[in-house]
This record gives C-alpha cells, sequence and structure tokens, in this order.
C-alpha cells in the first residue's frame, strides 16, 4: 500500500530524505524533474512541439528551470521559459537552477508584478508555477495569471499540483486553479486528486516514483492508502487441490423485489463467480422463475408477502442484505431478524441501507465487523449531509471507528474505511462502470470474499479491487464506454486468475 501524505507530511519527507539518503536538495529537484519528463516525453513524443515553462520562483518554479533544461536536452527545441515574478521570495534550487539555465541557448522572459500575461503562441503549457506550497486562494496577480491562461485553450501540464489546488483539505469549488489536461506529480496521488471536487480541474494525473524516503515515509503512519496490484496479490489465495465446496462457505443473499429482482439477479450471480462454495438468495415467491433461469447455481429460499421466510441464519457463513429488497415492513422485519439473530459480519447495501438510515437505532445492533457499501446519496442519508468530500472522508474516519464496522464509500477512487481508521483508496475502475447494477455485483462480490474467509478488510479492499478491475479489463482495451454489471461479474474468475 502506498501511503497518501499531506503538503505539510511531503515536506517532512523531503527534508528528511535530503538530510538521511542523503542528498542534495538540488539534486532531489534535478531526479523529480528528470521523472517529470520522462513521463512527458511519453504523452508528447514530438519534438516539434512549442513549449512555454511557467515558473514561479519557489521549489515548484526550480523543477520547472529544470525540467526546461531536460527537455531541451532532449531535443525539444521550441521552448520558451517565462518566470513568474510576482514574489520577491526566490528559493535557492529556483536561483540555482536559473543560473545553469542561463548557459543553455533558451529564451526567458519575466512576467513582473501588475504586469499582464505576455502574448502566448505555444501549443503546450507546463504549469511549474505554484505547487504543494500553496498556503492561500489565489489571488491579486496570481490570480489574474491564471484566470487569463485558462482562457487560451492549450494543453496545460501541471508540475506535481496544480497551481492554485490544494492537495488536502477542502477544495472550494469555486477555486482559482490553473486547470490541467494532465498533472505529472511526484511520489504519489496527492490525496485531494482522488476526490471528485478535483474533477473540473483536473483531467488526469500520472504518479512518479522521485525516491523519497520509503521507510520515513511508512513511520509517518497516514491512515490513508492507496491500493495498488501488488497489495492483492499479496492477499489472494489460490485453492489448494483437496478443496470442496465447503472449503469456501455458503453466502446468503437477501435480496430482490418483484420489480427489482435484478438487483437480487446481479449480485448472487457475482456472489458464485466470485468464488463462494455454495450461494443462496433469499427472494420473493415471483423471482423464482427468473432466478433458475438466469444462474442455475443459485439455490433460493422463496419469501412471500407478510411471512417470516425460513431461515436458518446459523447455516450460512455469510449474509448480505439489500439490493432491491425494497423498504417494506418485510424488508424491516428480515433486517431486524439478521441483525438479532447472526452474529458473524454482513453485508449491508442499498434498500437495506436506506432502512438504517430511517432507524438509525438499528446500527448499534450491526455485528462487529460489518460492511455497508454506500454510494454518496445512501451515505449522506445515513450520516448526514456533507457539502464536499473532505468532510464525508473525515465522518467515515469517524463512524468506522464509533460502530466497529467497514464502510465501502463508492465513487471513481472508492474508499474502504475502516474500524481503525485507515482509508484505503482504490485504483481500478473506469467510468464506463457507471451503469445500474453494478453496486449490487460489488456486494456479491465482497460476500463470496468474506464466505472464503477473507478478513472484512481483505474482502473489501480485495473485492473493490477486483471488480474494478474486471471492468477496467473489459472496457479499456476496447475503449467501451459501457460495460454492463453481469458482464463484470463473469469476468470476475479471470481477472482473479491474472492475478495469482
Ligand atoms: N515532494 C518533494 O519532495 C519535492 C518537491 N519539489 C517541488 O517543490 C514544490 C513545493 O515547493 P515550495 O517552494 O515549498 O512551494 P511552491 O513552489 O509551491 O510555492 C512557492 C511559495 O509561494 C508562496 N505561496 C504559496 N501560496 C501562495 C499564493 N496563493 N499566493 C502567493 N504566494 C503563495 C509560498 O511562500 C511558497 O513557499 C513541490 O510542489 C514540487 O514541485 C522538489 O523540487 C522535489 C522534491
Ligand atoms: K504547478
Amino acid at each position: 500500500m502506498l501511503p497518501l501524505l499531506t503538503a505539510a507530511q511531503i515536506r517532512q519527507v523531503d527534508a528528511y530524505t535530503i538530510a538521511n539518503e542523503p542528498v542534495s536538495s538540488i539534486d532531489l529537484m534535478e531526479r523529480a524533474s528528470k521523472a517529470f519528463v520522462s513521463w512527458f516525453v511519453n504523452h508528447f513524443p514530438d519534438k516539434r512541439n512549442t513549449i512555454s515553462v511557467y515558473c514561479g520562483t519557489g521549489n515548484n518554479g526550480g523543477d520547472g528551470l529544470a525540467i526546461a533544461s531536460i527537455l531541451y536536452e532532449h531535443g525539444y527545441e521550441f521552448i520558451n521559459v517565462k518566470i513568474v515574478r510576482f514574489s520577491n521570495k526566490v528559493s535557492p534550487d529556483f536561483a540555482e537552477n536559473l543560473q545553469r539555465l542561463q548557459s543553455l541557448n533558451l529564451t526567458t522572459e519575466s512576467i513582473e508584478q501588475g504586469q499582464t500575461a505576455p502574448q502566448e503562441t505555444s501549443d503546450i503549457l507546463i504549469d511549474a508555477i505554484l505547487g504543494s506550497g500553496l498556503n492561500k486562494p489565489l489571488a491579486g496577480d496570481y490570480l489574474e495569471l491564471v484566470n487569463h491562461l485558462n482562457t487560451l485553450d492549450k494543453t496545460i501540464v501541471a508540475v506535481d499540483v496544480p497551481t492554485g489546488f490544494y492537495t488536502d483539505g477542502e477544495v472550494d469549488s469555486d477555486a482559482a486553479v490553473l486547470k490541467a489536461d494532465l498533472v505529472i506529480t511526484f511520489q504519489q496521488p496527492k490525496i485531494n486528486f482522488l476526490l471528485p471536487e478535483s474533477a473540473p480541474f483536473i483531467k488526469c494525473w500520472e504518479a512518479v516514483n522521485i525516491g523519497l524516503h520509503e521507510v520515513f515515509i511508512e513511520s509517518l503512519q497516514s491512515p490513508y492508502l492507496w491500493v495498488e496490484e501488488k497489495d492483492i496479490k499479496a492477499v489472494l489465495k489460490p485453492r489448494s487441490r483437496f478443496s470442496h465446496k465447503g472449503t469456501f462457505g455458503h453466502a446468503l443473499i437477501i435480496a430482490g423485489q418483484a420489480k427489482t429482482m435484478g438487483a437480487a439477479l446481479l449480485c448472487s450471480s457475482a456472489c458464485v463467480y466470485a468464488g463462494a462454495g455454495l450461494t443462496t438468495a433469499c427472494i420473493p415467491e415471483s423471482g423464482l422463475t427468473a432466478l433458475n433461469s438466469y444462474q442455475a447455481e443459485i439455490m433460493a429460499v422463496v419469501r412471500k408477502a407478510y411471512e417470516m421466510p425460513e431461515l436458518k441464519l446459523d447455516s450460512y457463513s455469510t449474509i448480505a442484505i439489500g439490493p432491491g429488497l425494497g423498504k417494506d415492513e418485510d424488508a424491516l422485519a428480515l433486517l431486524q431478524y439478521v441483525l438479532e439473530e447472526y452474529k458473524q459480519p454482513i453485508v449491508v447495501d442499498a434498500d437495506a441501507l436506506n432502512l438504517l438510515a430511517e432507524h438509525p437505532r438499528l446500527m448499534a445492533d450491526l455485528p462487529a465487523g460489518s460492511i455497508l457499501t454506500p454510494h454518496m446519496k445512501e451515505f449522506d442519508r445515513l450520516f448526514g449531509e456533507h457539502s464536499n468530500w473532505w468532510q464525508r472522508l473525515q465522518t467515515l474516519q469517524q463512524k468506522t471507528q464509533e460502530l466497529n464496522i467497514y464502510i465501502v464509500l463508492k465513487n471513481s477512487y472508492t474508499m474502504v474505511g475502516c474500524p481503525d481508521g485507515k482509508v484505503y483508496f482504490n485504483s481500478t475502475s473506469n467510468a464506463a462502470m457507471a451503469v445500474g447494477g453494478m453496486g449490487d455485483v460489488l456486494t456479491g462480490v465482497i460476500t463470496a470474499l468474506l464466505g472464503q474467509k477473507y478478513t472484512p478488510e481483505q474482502a473489501c479492499v480485495t473485492g473493490v479491487y477486483l471488480h474494478g478491475k474486471a471492468g477496467d479489463e473489459l472496457a479499456l482495451p476496447n475503449r467501451l464506454q459501457v460495460v454492463l454489471p453481469g458482464q463484470v461479474a463473469a469476468r470476475i474468475p479471470a481477472t482473479i486468475a491474472k492475478l495469482l
């Protein structure tokens, strides 16, 4: 897992690396700039591109100067360096790099305080004005320049962080930020890149390793962790030769109504594909034919209106409740029954979450280690309105600890909050997966993993990763704009196979 740090922590790591690697700060800057360029040339290989590098006078600007030199050495001839001199403060590494640049045949010009921005004819603008050192919203000359550059419709590539964008804390949706088509960021994605508020400011980002001190990064014990493929490979267990269906658990999925049987089918089908030894769906009588024809591997316990179905809850290794369940009295009675009778972790989704929101006292009855899988609206119904995602992140950490549960807050970088306050950010999935029913599949996958004796934490983190990865494998190679939940479910075995 890659720890995700705040800007203040990054500064600490920067200083520690310089002192203890040891490496001089100018050499670390050179390393970061080379890492930037190695990605930049992949994206923009045409050396006839005209490029303007806008440099502030801090270390982000110092990077910009080094990047300009390195690009020039790589054969990019049409480079203009524009030095934004709105501050009298100059960092020592900026000054050093400016001197180094002077020996190259590169044109530099200054934009002084109060001066309007010079004409811009380049195709690509590299934003090295301000980086993670941002300490107040842009105003005055900075604001004017950024607003002006935003009107130019150029391709903008930001160094580390777009100018004006806070890496952590609340992001104002009206903030003045130099909008980036691509951010090449150092060492790790910044926490706010992973929250939806970044969308208007950042089209895409890449993180490049610059070799900061990893032992020290670990020692900071950030609660925020970025999940990578190697982490999932370390968790997934191959099946042993003498295993049998009993080894992989019996999952019960309580879901569906006449009009929403699809949710029950998708959820229980995903549970089968994700490896549950046995899957039973507790569904309304009207859905039985649909179930049997959709997926022969699923068994059924039939529910009748106003009757409690016969369920020996103890015979199941895990239970999921909610997809398409509705919120009528029967649904509430079922949820209450499960909460009273079943003492192992359960997975709560969709309508069962809405029932919890309407009957919050039930929340205290959730078995320890249970998993809630809300999307944003369900999350807000459960825990109150939030005006931004940074607030939601704080609530996630608070509620998982308070209730001793896991919360999977679904989004493009789905967050898994844990009872110890950790939050994992998932790195897979894509916009083609934004289709109704996709959440039902996720619930099925997580439930199957839980039934196979993965811990709730592993089931959440691995389930979310596999679900997104299956969607990526289906959509990305062919640039599909839509993938269907049923396809994602059926893809899970192949996705697991690739990782094992
Ligand atoms: N991560 C690393 O280890 C490395 C990062 N590098 C680069 O360094 C910048 C951060 O540099 P820093 O000098 O700390 O800050 P900035 O260049 O972002 O800003 C300079 C300066 O500007 C002032 N300032 C902040 N906000 C405002 C504002 N709204 N208006 C006016 N002035 C403002 C403040 O005084 C800042 O100190 C990081 O992003 C990387 O690009 C290293 O090069 C490699 C190692
Ligand atoms: K920048």
